[in-house]
């Protein structure tokens, strides 16, 4: 059984309480949170304030992806607005050990992400550190994109990189029932995926199809 985290991104932006009320009902893993800065990647989503508002809705964790540049700048702001995850690109910061540290010292879990360009062994020493690698199977920045199968390969490294059981693999773009079911065959625990729960003609069927795999 893989853990599913649907990305809001992929929601109507009019209507995120009736978003997140849906995935409460459905008893989702994680709620996905793309939060983009126009800079790290070329589009501008959600901030704390968006965050905190949705936040009285569920009580299912929020799974907050950074797509931002200097995320120690902020990681703060994202934690006091009601993230229970925090993940940051490795490349948009200069120590991401130490980061990684200051997000568990608040008391949430901290993940790193790699672009579909990294190498994992640039992580391998992290991989003691983190409670989740995020494996990025698209350029980050857009919904909708297609899987980059060269993520299958990285995620069996990453999984051979380390002893840990504990350690999270999670896998975001462009994840449908057969990308879904390459990643998990690879070693992923949990996916993200947007357009293909909320494009689905039957969303509720698409979250139960993934939740299998
Ligand atoms: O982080 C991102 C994109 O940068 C993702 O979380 C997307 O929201 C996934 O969307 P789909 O590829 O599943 O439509
Ligand atoms: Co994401």
């Amino acid at each position: 059984m893989a853990l599913v985290a649907p990305s809001i991104l992929s929601a109507d932006f009019a209507k995120l309480g009736e978003a997140i009320t849906f995935l409460d009902e459905r008893a989702v893993d994680y709620i996905h949170i793309d939060v983009m800065d126009g800079k790290y990647v070329p589009n501008l989503t959600f901030g704390p304030p968006v965050i905190k508002a949705i936040r009285p809705f569920t009580s299912i964790p929020f799974d907050v992806h950074l797509m931002i540049e200097k995320p120690e700048d902020s990681v703060e702001d994202y934690i006091a607005a009601g993230a229970d995850r925090i993940t940051f690109h490795t490349d948009a910061t200069i120590h991401a050990h130490r980061l990684i540290h200051r997000i568990k010292e608040a008391g949430i879990k901290a993940g790193i992400s790699l672009n579909p360009s990294q190498n994992p062994e640039s992580v391998r020493y992290l991989l003691d550190d983190v409670d989740l690698v995020l494996l990025m199977s698209v350029n980050p920045g857009f919904g909708g994109q297609s899987f980059i199968p060269s993520t299958i390969e990285k995620a069996k490294q990453v999984r051979a990189m380390t002893d840990r059981e504990d350690l999270e693999i999670m896998v975001d773009g462009g994840i449908n029932e057969t990308t879904g079911a390459a990643m998990v065959e690879a070693g992923c625990d949990s996916l993200v995926a947007g357009s293909y729960i909320f494009k689905h003609e039957d969303p509720m069927a698409a979250i139960d199809a993934l939740k299998r795999l």
